[in-house]
């Protein structure tokens, strides 16, 4: 593990890079299409685009997708994927991943998460700082559990779906795709396919 480039240079994305060193990586190197305007993400370089990146892929030992927001965070990581990067997983050290779950490629588990026996977490996931998810819990692609929101057993997870800072979801409970869960939100039952809901009990949010 020498060099991982990192495609996203915002706060996430420092979130990952900090975590990729801890976890032995030698160095780590930005891409973002904000590039040339940004040329530093807090310790980083960003070096270039996604053209760029696209260009260099042999030179690195794993790259990883470090976007917030879901589908977008998806979509690019498909596209690095065509394009045959060697995706990369990280696991922040201070997190307790059991050797019986699954992480798919491009995931990262940040500092403080548990990710509990046979749960099965997809590709480019979150599991964010402080975040569990216990036992036998099926994320699809592109999740975020956001900092300190709580999984119980059993739960499946759609597609791209958000579940906020803070939340906390009832064991077995399934959550659709592009679902978000608001911060502090309490999951107690089914939530369909692009629902926010927030609230103890979640309920659907209406905007006045
Ligand atoms: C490391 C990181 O930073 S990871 C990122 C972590 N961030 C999160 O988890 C944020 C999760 N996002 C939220 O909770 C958001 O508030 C959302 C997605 C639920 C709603 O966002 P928006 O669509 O922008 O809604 P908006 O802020 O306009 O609020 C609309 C109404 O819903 C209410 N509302 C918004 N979020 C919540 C919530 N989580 N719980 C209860 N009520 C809420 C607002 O008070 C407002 O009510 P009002 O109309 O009576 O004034």
């Amino acid at each position: 593990m020498t060099t991982l480039a990192l495609f996203g240079a915002g706060g996430h994305g420092k979130v990952v890079a900090d975590a990729a060193l801890l976890a032995g990586w030698k160095s780590v190197i930005f891409f973002d299409d904000a590039w040339p305007h940004i040329q530093m993400n807090g310790h980083w370089p960003v070096a270039g685009n996604m053209t760029a990146l696209l260009a260099r892929l042999n030179e690195f030992d794993g790259v990883l997708v470090s976007i917030g927001h879901c589908a977008v965070r998806w979509q690019k990581q498909q596209a690095l994927q065509t394009a045959g990067a060697k995706l990369a997983t990280v696991v922040h050290p201070r997190a307790c991943v059991s050797p019986y779950a699954r992480l798919g490629a491009g995931t990262v588990v940040m500092a403080g998460a548990v990710v509990n026996v046979d749960t099965e977490i997809g590709a480019a996931c979150i599991v964010n700082t402080g975040a569990t998810v216990d036992h036998d819990c099926r994320l699809a692609h592109g999740v975020h559990i956001c900092p300190g929101a709580h999984l119980s057993g059993n739960v499946i997870v759609g597609a791209c779906s958000w579940v906020g800072v803070g939340a906390a979801v009832r064991q077995g409970i399934h959550i659709g795709i592009g679902v978000t869960v608001g911060a502090g939100a309490v999951a107690v039952k089914q939530i369909p396919d692009g629902l926010t809901v927030v609230g103890n009990p979640a309920a659907p949010l209406v905007k006045a």
